[in-house]
This record gives C-alpha cells, structure tokens and sequence, in this order.
C-alpha cells in the first residue's frame, strides 16, 4: 500500500498541519505499515496497533521532544518511532545495531525515557516533573502506561507520590484490558466497571433525553455535545481510586476516535496538577486475528519449527506438570508472564494450583514465601531480568527463612532481541551472595528435567536456571534420577587445559575442546559446573592444581561461577592460571541470541581462539578441520 502521507512524515511538525480526515487516513497507513513491517521482523504487534490514534493525537497535541512524552514497558513505542523519524530504519528493528525494540534515549531526542521493564513511567515523569518546576521551565510531560503496567506496585507509589505533590504531570492510561495474556487484579477489574458503569449508561441517557427536548440543533452542534457527554464521563462516573491519589480523572475515551482524543488531550492540556486520562483500546487493533487472538500477537508469533529440540521453557512446564502429579502440595506462580514461561500449560492442567499475580515480581516471591510457610511448594517462574525487582523479597522473606521456594528463572542468559533491559546477565551475580541460596544450571534440557526433580527434594530455597534457547536434542529419561547437590560433573577428562562450563555452555566447551585435539592436539578437560552454589570445591582445586582452568559461563562475569572459582582458588591460597569466559561489564545491546553469542566471544571458536592464546605455547596447528 503507497504511504502517500506517511511518507511526508519526518517528524512530529509534519502532523500539524493535517486536518482530521487527514489524520485518520495517515492512522490506517501506519496501521499498514506496521502489519507489513512486523510481519517481516518480528517483534511486538498487538500493543503497537492499539496505540495508533493515541500517538497520532498525542504527537498533534503536545510538543515533543520539548514535551516528554514516556512510554511505559515502551513495546508500544513504534507508532512514536515512526511519528519521531525513524519509520526507514524499521526493517533493522531489534537486529543488531539496529532500531531498538524499546525507547531509547540514545537513539532520539524524543525518547524521554528508556523502557522495557513494567510500571516505570509515572516515577521517571514524575521526577522529570519535579525537576522541570525546580529550573522554572515550562513544559508537558506525558506518561502512557498500561492497565498491565497499572498492576505494578512502582505505579501504585508513583501514583501516591504525584498526588501528594500535586505537579502538572498527565498520565494517559492505554486501557486494552490485556496484559500479554488477560489483565488480573482488582485494579483491572475496576477499570473495566470504568468502562462498562450501567450508572454512566443511564445518566448519558438522561443527558440524550435532555438533548432530544432542546430546541432543534444543528448537526454539528449534536456531534461537538456527544463529544462533550462522551469527555464529560468523568462527572457522572468519576475514577473514584484516581481521584483518590489526587489526580483529575477524564474517561473512558475511545481510544481510535482520533478528533475525540485531540479534544480530550487539548482540553487536558490546560488543566493543573495530576491528571489521568483512562484511554479504551483494543489491542491488535486493525487486525482482526490479533483482535480476537490478543496474547498470541502480543508478540508477532515466530514460525514454529518442527524438527527442532524442545525449547528449555516447555521441558520445564511438562516436567512440571509431571511433578505436580506427584505432588499436591507443588504449585505455581507467575507475574503475568503466563505464557513465556511455559504456566499456561501447568495451568490448564491445575487451574487451581497456578496464580498470575500481576507485573509485580515483589508481591510474587513474598507471595510463594507465604505459601511456603504454610507447607505448599511453591515453584516462582520469572524471567532472569524480571526477577531483579524481587530481590530484597528473596532475602528477607525466602532465603534468610530458609523457605522452600524453587525459582523457575527462565531467560537466563543472552536473551537476544529485547536488549539490554532483558538480557539475564546478572542473576548469579545477585543470588550467589545470599546465604541458604542452592543455584544450578542444566548442561542440557535432560538434565533440566532432574534439576527441577531435585529442587523440590531440598528443604531450602532453589534457583534452577536456563536460557531462552531450544534443547540439544538429547533424550529425556522417563524416570527421576536426583542431582548429587554441589557435585559437578567431569563430561571429558584431558591433560592440558580444563574447561568448566556453566548449563549449555558445557555443549560449547566440547566443540571447542573437539576442536582444540583435532587442530592443535591439545587435550582439554571438560566439566560441566552444574551448582554456582554450592560449588565442587574439591573438583575445581584438583584440576587447578595440575593445569590452567577456563571458566565459560552465559552470565555476567563480575560475581558469576568465574568469580566463584577464583574465590575458591584464592580462599585455597592455590597459584593457579584461570581465565575467565563471559559477559563483560557492560549492558548487552540487541540482536539474535547466538549473533550475540558470537561478538562476545562465547561461541566454539571464540573459546578456541582465547584458550590457545591462554596456553600461550607455541602450538602447532595441524588441521583446520572444525569437527
Ligand atoms: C517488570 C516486568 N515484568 C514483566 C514484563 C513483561 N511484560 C512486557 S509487556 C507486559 C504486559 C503489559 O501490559 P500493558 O501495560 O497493559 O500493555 P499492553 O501490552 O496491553 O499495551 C508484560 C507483563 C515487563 N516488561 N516488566
Ligand atoms: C516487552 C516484554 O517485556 C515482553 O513482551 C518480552 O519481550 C517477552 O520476552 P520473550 O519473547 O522472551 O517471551
Ligand atoms: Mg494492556
């Protein structure tokens, strides 16, 4: 479809001067361009396509980038991106060194705030706020946040802190009632009443019956007071939970009458203090099977492959379900990531045993404390990155009770698309510290299988942790076999080197160790870690004594299982020549998983390039043979 107004859109100015009509039209070419675009790179959809007419009419109303405008979670940033002169870069869109997938503020001066993890926008513009009245400036700012973000407790506070403050701050609350799977929580359930109040329905037909008996009235005139009625919700039904942490409330608007939301935003423009405008979208919006199908298309749906190794996620939901057979006491919970981490499944097997609570990791962790405490097993599925919001509530509600919860931590590791805000680089650096804390990592997904088994045998906290990635391919066994705790386990044994891998990183060490005999002749032990806590001290010291030791690991360095064995080393008062593998400190940007991989030097032939150069002898290099 010919992009005849998109095309002259280079930046927010390019809108002023279009009329209504015009507008709307440009709306269904971004519409086009998105679902043609997606469809090709991947990508988040549905969210994108239920903010077009809310970008549009923010973008024509307000004065970006003078006026900040803060996406939250930042997904449904696109239509902002494209609005901001960055639509020609969207077939790069999360590749690397491509278009970010989130805002970024070193990518546009119009990207007030980065984004990518839940219920941040209201703190970081309510701060921009405070900071705008200290320097005596004038300008909006803007927060777009979700009814899923809403159900984030940073919001709540964020919330309670601009109307204690009382500053201009606008918060446009995009309600779809989605998260990525349906939205929980009262909060969403209030929202909806919001939307569906039978006391605003009679009073508009009070105001309709009052219409209908003044004198006869222009078209126009009718269609200015709908608008007028629809805007004046608010009087009739007032947001009472908004109007209660101080803010103005204005809504329900429909959020694709584009000319309603430019009046709704222009006449909130004037308004002072905190303002909260509930905006009705329908996420997927345009496209009907992501209309009908909104948590599939959170996510454009990537092509399914079928002849590949299961995906670590679903060996973990199916060995859980297994288990919880067994089990009544095993149940599970999730911060409204249902469907990443495999629940959905476990749910549909034991409704009654899986609890979404929400985008609130917090509440989650104290939440399975608590059920722990009262003789459930309770079992935390939460992406490695997501999971860095629940870290005082692992301390002080689970490890220092020592409490048995199993945390799940899916997406550990390099991630890949989504960038910086959610590769899993950090979390054994934050749990190796905690006392009571057991963490392992399965060198592939059988052993994921029995990890999983032996975590709810143990009468502590566990952490069992695995990457966004697909199995190797091994078989699973259909019997449980226990995990000897704090034992590794030597795959091969060799003379000259040894390499101790973390989780798949043992399958990378092996080529490389493959490699290194068939190249140079070099016999590499390779030993497959399994528990950053506790570790095999005995194993690591007597390789250590007898030859160099490489650590490999998929997690940042500072604080990861290398830092782990040098402790021993230095705690052994051993001389021994490590070198340790993995991510630097820095944020990892975006791009595929195993292109990342590569650049890091964490693929086969980075480990062989860096462990010759670690031996450091003169080798021989017999072949170029990979094998
Ligand atoms: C702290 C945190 N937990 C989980 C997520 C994963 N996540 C990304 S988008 C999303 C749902 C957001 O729902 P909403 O705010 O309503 O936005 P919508 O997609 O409906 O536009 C979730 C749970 C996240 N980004 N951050
Ligand atoms: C925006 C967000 O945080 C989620 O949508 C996340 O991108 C999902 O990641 P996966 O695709 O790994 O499930
Ligand atoms: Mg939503």
């Amino acid at each position: 479809m010919s992009n005849t107004l998109l095309e002259h859109i280079d930046s927010p100015s390019d809108l002023k001067g279009l009329s209504p009509s015009q507008l709307v039209q440009l709306a269904e070419e971004i519409r086009q361009f998105l679902i043609e675009s997606i469809a090709k790179t991947g990508g988040h959809f549905g969210a994108n396509l239920g903010v077009v007419e809310l970008t549009l009419a923010l973008h024509k109303v307000f004065d970006s980038p003078r006026d900040r405008i803060i996406w939250d979670v930042g997904h449904q940033a696109y239509v902002h991106k494209i609005l901001t002169g960055r639509k020609h870069l969207f077939h790069t869109l999360r590749k690397y060194r491509g278009l970010a997938g989130f805002p970024k503020r070193s990518e546009s001066e119009h990207d007030a705030f980065g984004a990518g993890h839940a219920s941040t926008s209201i703190s970081a513009g309510l701060g921009m706020a405070v900071a705008r009245d200290l320097k005596g400036e004038d300008y909006k700012v803007i927060c777009v946040i979700g009814d899923g973000a809403l159900t984030g407790g940073m919001a709540m506070e964020a919330l309670n802190h601009a109307g204690h403050l009382g500053t201009d701050l606008l918060v446009i609350l995009n309600d779809n009632e989605m998260s990525i799977s349906e939205n929980v929580g009262a909060v969403s359930k209030y929202l909806t009443r919001l939307r569906t109040d039978p006391t605003y329905s009679r009073a508009k037909a009070e105001i309709e019956q009052l219409l209908r008996r003044l004198p006869a009235i222009g078209d126009k005139l009718t269609k200015t007071l709908e608008k007028i009625k629809d805007s004046m919700r608010h009087l009739v039904v007032p947001g009472l939970l908004f109007e209660a942490f101080g803010f103005k409330y204005l809504g329900p608007v429909d959020g694709h009458d584009l000319p309603l939301l430019i009046d709704v935003f222009q006449q909130a423009s004037h308004l002072r203090g905190p303002v909260l405008i509930h905006v009705a979208t329908e996420k997927g919006k345009g496209f009907p099977t992501a209309e009908n199908a909104p948590d599939k298309f959170h996510s454009w749906p990537t092509a399914v492959k079928l002849d590949k190794p299961p995906a670590y996620t679903d060996v973990f939901a199916d060995a859980l379900i297994e288990l919880a057979r067994a089990d009544e006491r095993i149940v599970a919970v999730t911060a409204a990531m249902l469907p990443g981490t495999g629940l959905s499944k476990f749910q549909q097997h034991f409704p009654e045993r899986c609890f979404d609570v929400g985008i609130a990791e917090q509440h989650a962790a104290t939440f399975c404390a608590g059920l722990a405490a009262a003789g459930m097993r309770p079992v935390f599925a939460v992406y490695s990155t997501f999971m860095q919001r629940a870290y005082d509530q692992i301390i002080h509600d689970v490890a220092i009770q020592k409490l048995p919860v199993v945390f799940a931590v899916d997406r550990a590791g390099i991630v890949g698309p989504d960038g910086e805000t959610h590769q899993g680089a950090f979390d054994l650096s934050y749990l190796r510290a905690i006392p009571n804390l057991t963490i392992m990592m399965p060198k592939d997904e059988n052993e994921l299988r029995h990890m999983l088994y032996t975590a709810f045998q143990l009468e502590g906290p566990v952490a069992v942790r695995y990457p966004r990635a697909d199995g190797v391919g091994v078989p699973l066994d259909d019997v449980w076999s226990p995990v000897p705790v704090g034992k590794a386990e030597v795959v091969v044994d060799g003379r000259d080197a040894a390499i101790f891998a973390l989780g798949p990183m043992v399958q990378t060490a092996l080529k490389a160790a493959e490699a290194a005999r068939v190249q140079y002749g070099l016999s590499i032990a390779v030993i497959n870690m399994r528990f950053v806590k506790p570790l095999d001290r005995s194993l690591i010291l007597k390789y250590a004594e007898r030859m160099p030791v490489m650590t490999l690991e998929d997690a940042a360095l500072a604080g990861g299982m290398g830092s782990a064995v040098a402790e021993v080393l230095a705690d052994e008062q051993v001389s021994a020549r490590l070198l340790r593998k993995g991510l630097p400190d820095r944020f990892i940007e975006h791009g595929g998983r195993d292109e990342l991989l590569r650049h890091l030097g964490l693929d086969a032939d980075g480990v062989i390039k860096d462990l010759v150069a670690f031996l450091g002898v003169e080798l021989k290099k017999t072949s170029d043979v990979w094998p």
